[in-house]
């Protein structure tokens, strides 16, 4: 396993904000750790980056205590983190060049070309950083997560303030580096979407606790919630939730006939369960 976590907990002050987490990756693996604000992603990411120590718990990070790694352990990681600063002036191919070199060492990093070419920052590569727009200061901090060619990725919230165009653009370079260069990568995110586009497997995590795991469509299965069926009789509307909505219409069909107008199915996304379940975890644990 690259990563391995047991019984992770953490406390800041008296306040437990992590409570037994437990999950795995193998190698080439993109998990997406998916939670609301405050559920505990960057806290779970930062003990696994060896930034913050934890309160219990096991951890290892390709086969290492985050909390021991040394600088040749420190080499085969990559980090993004929610924000990132550098000096304005400099040139965007030259930090790069530079970053590379300090992997000399331990492993090739990537050429600054090649890596400006990999993010679509070629066009900017004599820019200086201050010049860059929000989208490309984004598309930097993922080069310069990557340019020592990580076994493992930690990327937090990488697409924030991305547009449509640039997050696919983002999408397509995360699963090329997974299934090209056999990167581990774990991600957080608020968006079920880019989670069920990008992971093999999604961590929802809720209130310090993960409360299911899976692929997309195992996700789908486990949380399937109640489609929506919606009619009206003689002008009156009706609207029923229900687990089998094709019996339920059937037999709306069976008593009303012709009578039945404004027929309306709707299935429940994941989206809609997703949030159901966070919702009712959060509620669960606050006090009244
Ligand atoms: N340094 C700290 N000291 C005290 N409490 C903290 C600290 N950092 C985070 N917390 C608290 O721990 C909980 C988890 O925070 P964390 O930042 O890990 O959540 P998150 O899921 O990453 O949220 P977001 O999506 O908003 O970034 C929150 O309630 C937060 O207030």
């Amino acid at each position: 396993m690259v990563l391995t976590v047991d019984g992770l907990r953490m406390r800041y002050g008296d306040r437990e904000v992590l409570h037994d987490v437990t999950f795995d990756a193998r190698p080439g693996e993109v998990l997406a750790l998916l939670g609301p604000n405050g559920a505990g992603k960057s806290t779970t990411i930062e003990i696994l980056e060896g930034f913050r120590l934890r309160s219990a718990g096991h951890v290892e990070v390709l086969g290492v205590d985050p909390a021991a790694g040394d600088e040749r352990w420190r080499s085969r990681i990559g980090i993004v983190l929610q924000s990132w600063r550098d000096h304005g002036n400099w040139r965007v191919g030259e930090l790069l060049h530079h970053l590379g070199s300090y992997y000399t060492p331990y492993r090739r990093a990537w050429p600054a070309g090649e890596l400006l070419d990999a993010v679509g920052l070629t066009p900017c590569a004599g820019q200086k950083i201050k010049t860059l727009s929000g989208g490309q200061r984004r598309r930097l901090d993922v080069a310069i997560g990557i340019v020592g060619r990580p076994d493992v990725l930690f990327l937090d919230e990488p697409t924030t303030g991305f547009d449509p165009e640039a997050r696919s653009e983002f999408h397509e370079l995360v699963r090329g580096l997974a299934a090209e260069q056999g990167t581990t990568i774990l991600l957080t995110t608020h968006d079920l979407d880019e989670a069920s586009k990008l992971a093999h497997r999604i961590l929802v995590l809720a209130a310090g606790r993960i409360i299911a795991a899976g692929s997309t469509a195992q996700l789908t299965e486990l949380i399937a919630g109640e489609d929506e069926v919606r009619w009206s009789v003689d002008g009156q509307p009706f609207r029923k939730a229900t687990a089998d909505s094709t019996a339920f219409v059937r037999e709306l069909f069976a008593t009303y006939g012709d009578a039945v107008r404004e027929l309306e199915v709707r299935r429940a996304s994941l989206e809609d369960t997703y949030l159901t379940l966070v919702r009712d975890q959060v509620s669960e644990r606050e006090p009244a």
